[in-house]
């Protein structure tokens, strides 16, 4: 994993000391992990998918972050050399926007920038499967993202992914998914009705988020940016993971709650969720610690 410096002292809740291989859970604080994002208002370059750009861009400004879009290969190094953290999405991914990631991905490792991947798609064609194993091969990752059709493909699993919807069965997703923080040496979480943290030792389940997240699209693409503003604030991966999953899974719940609003059908759910996000870390913000449980996988 690349890792980061925490130079402005904002380092967020820590406590995964006693996480791997010890039967612990990580106790990790959402209310300093906001705190931090709200004291670091990290800058996050994401180079994504021009279906939900405009919703990775609020969210990442709702979360109390920064959002810059950058994906011109003349810049992007520059953009990314400046930031906080960096989201790589090959949702609509081009021959030049592979370089452009790959470039993007690069200027993040070279200056200890966090890194997020989203491999939306892959497993659907042979393009995306070589564009999603350059990425994880060619880059250290620190957190990547995909829904659990996307996580089961990247580890050579039977999955189905039709165009970027996951379908499918997938009873050993906790097993994919530490298969696959063993093949790319991220922190990989796994997202669907409930949401898998794995590191190359161990898995967590999340238990927060409502089906109506799973009625909108771009909720992955929103994933992986929350996680990239807190891997910025929150030093250890894993903490970023676990914390920026919940959180997002809150916002979810309370969205569906109507704490934001009335909704009528998943188009109004979504500014509800997207007013969440902005207003959760004024709403009380439970404790994380019961909504997080460790999973036995061999
Ligand atoms: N049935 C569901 N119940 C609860 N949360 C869900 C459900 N479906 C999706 N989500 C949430 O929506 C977000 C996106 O997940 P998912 O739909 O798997 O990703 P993608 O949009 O990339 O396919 C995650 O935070 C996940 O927890
Ligand atoms: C529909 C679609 N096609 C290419 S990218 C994209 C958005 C995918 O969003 P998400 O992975 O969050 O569902
Ligand atoms: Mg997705």
């Amino acid at each position: 994993m690349s890792g980061h410096d925490d130079a402005d002292g904002a380092g967020g809740p820590g406590g995964s000391d006693d996480a791997p291989g010890t039967g612990g859970v990580p106790d990790v604080a959402l209310d300093e992990a906001l705190a931090a994002v709200a004291g670091e208002q990290p800058l996050i370059n994401s180079v994504t998918n021009d279906v939900t750009v405009n919703d990775v861009a609020n969210v990442t400004l709702y979360w109390g972050g920064l959002p810059v879009m950058s994906d011109d290969e003349r810049e992007v190094g520059d953009m990314v050399g400046i930031a906080d953290g960096c989201l790589l999405n090959m949702g609509t991914v081009s021959e030049s926007g592979e370089e452009t990631m790959l470039t993007a991905g690069r200027a993040a490792n070279e200056r200890g920038v966090p890194l997020v991947v989203d491999p939306v798609g892959v497993g659907a064609t042979p393009t995306r499967d070589r564009v999603a194993d350059r990425l994880v091969t060619d880059l250290d990752v620190d957190v990547l993202n995909g829904n659990y059709g996307e996580i089961s493909a990247l580890v050579g699993d039977d999955a189905e992914v039709r165009g970027v919807e996951s379908v499918g069965e997938y009873a050993e997703i906790a097993a994919a998914a530490v298969e696959c923080a063993r093949k790319t040496g991220a922190v990989v979480v796994a997202s669907g009705e409930t949401d898998i943290v794995a590191t190359e030792e161990t898995a967590f389940e999340v238990d927060a988020g409502h089906s109506m997240m799973g009625a909108v699209v771009g909720t992955g693409c929103m994933l992986g940016v929350t996680l990239a503003v807190f891997a910025a604030a929150v030093d250890d991966p894993l903490d970023a993971a676990l914390a920026g999953t919940a959180a997002y899974g809150l916002a979810g719940e309370l969205a569906a709650e109507g704490a934001f609003g009335d909704y009528r059908g998943p188009a109004s759910y979504k500014i509800a969720f997207l007013d969440a996000v902005a207003g959760l870390a004024d709403a009380s913000t439970p404790d994380i610690a019961d909504r997080i449980d460790r999973i036995e996988v061999r």
